[in-house]
């Protein structure tokens, strides 16, 4: 039987639903390979069955075909523009960290109260909805390691100190207080606010961008109000081989492949800790996602027919302008 539009809208209730106004969000620029990365993510999300969508912030450079494939994975597209730091001489960590300050146009989707951001060199493999629900007025965010050699620019590198592990190697007092949590920017939650967005593109323009660029940027600008989360959350690959005492696999929830080699679309096991099995079998995981054709989106039209001979397509694409519908008609990342 065909289905009925608007009971399908407001199917549990006999009220109107009230729109959730949550979202997961990444970022996307260029015309490079990390496309595959955000298909990858939606259908992870798609897979855990997550009652929200998936935004994909793209910069102006990314093709048109890229679009089309996040939106024919169910993904709503929204462009921003870029935001450069102040002209400075920085060595970013990798250089092209420099885009990354454009996050911070994502404190401008105040069509959402609140919003999970996920690199696009993230897998969720089990749900994580129930984050919306942490009381709001802090970030939060999981702890960052300072272990790696992409850290080697940094005083806690050259002295050895890890947050995740302070008693190993104190910090030396003579450097005076030890520095604040610091967290991995590749997964937040936070709350969109147009106040706070003017306030950090202000202040960005006051600082000089450092190695980490946005990552650093925001770690100060949110020190007082951050929350630390538990690495299951977002878990750094390092923390595998530098502290695997803070980390149970079994109990992981969100992957960040930002170890150095270990992006699933251009692995190849050469670099140092890539022939480990944990990360042959994560690069695996993400690949099983990646290639499963069952977790493809299905819109609407295609999955349930035309209603009494009507092609609804285009009414629920409208809808899906003006009010966002999407979230009740295909909840999961879509
Ligand atoms: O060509 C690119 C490069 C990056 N990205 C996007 O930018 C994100 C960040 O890049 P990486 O994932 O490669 O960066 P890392 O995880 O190594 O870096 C960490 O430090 C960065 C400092 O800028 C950011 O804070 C990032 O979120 C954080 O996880 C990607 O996931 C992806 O969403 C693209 O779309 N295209
Ligand atoms: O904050 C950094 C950043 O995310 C790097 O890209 C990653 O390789 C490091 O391990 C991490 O500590
Ligand atoms: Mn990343």
């Amino acid at each position: 039987m065909a289905p009925e539009l608007v009971p399908t809208v407001v199917k549990s209730s006999s009220k109107p639903v009230a729109l959730p106004r949550r979202a997961y969000v990444t970022f996307l620029a260029g015309n490079g390979d990390y496309v595959k990365g955000v298909v990858g993510l939606a259908k992870g999300l798609r897979k855990v069955k997550t009652a929200y969508p998936l935004v994909v912030a793209v910069l102006p450079d990314v093709p048109q075909e890229h679009r089309q494939i996040l939106e024919s994975q169910g993904c709503i597209v929204r462009e921003i523009e870029p935001v450069y730091p102040p002209e400075n001489q920085t060595q970013f960590a990798m250089a092209y960290y420099v885009i990354n300050y454009s996050k911070l146009r994502l404190w401008e989707f105040v069509e959402y109260s609140k919003m999970i951001y996920l690199d696009g060199d993230i897998e969720v493999f089990e749900n994580i909805d129930h984050l919306f629900d942490l009381p709001d007025g802090y970030l939060y965010a999981v702890m960052d390691c300072f272990c790696e050699k992409t850290w080697s620019h940094s005083p806690q590198y050259k002295v050895g100190y890890c947050q995740q592990c302070p008693e190993k190697v104190q910090w030396p007092t003579e450097m005076g207080p030890p520095p604040s949590l610091y967290f991995n920017a590749g997964m937040f939650v936070f709350e969109p606010s147009i106040a706070t967005y003017h306030d950090l593109l202000k202040t960005l323009k006051l600082t000089p961008p450092t190695p980490f660029a946005e990552q650093d940027f925001l770690n100060m600008y949110f020190k007082d109000i951050y929350k630390p989360i538990p690495p299951k959350y977002n878990l750094v690959l390092a923390m595998l081989w530098r502290h695997p005492r803070n980390v149970n696999l079994d109990e992981v929830k969100v992957v960040h492949y930002c170890a150095a080699g270990s992006k699933p679309w251009r692995y190849t096991g050469k670099e140092e800790n890539m022939q480990r099995e944990d990360i042959k079998m994560l690069v695996k995981k993400w690949w099983d996602i990646y290639n499963d054709p069952s977790l493809d989106y299905k819109p609407l039209s295609a999955s349930e027919g035309p209603v009494d001979g009507v092609d609804i397509e285009p009414f629920v694409q409208a809808l899906s302008e003006v009010c966002q519908v999407q979230y009740v008609t295909a909840p999961s990342a879509a």
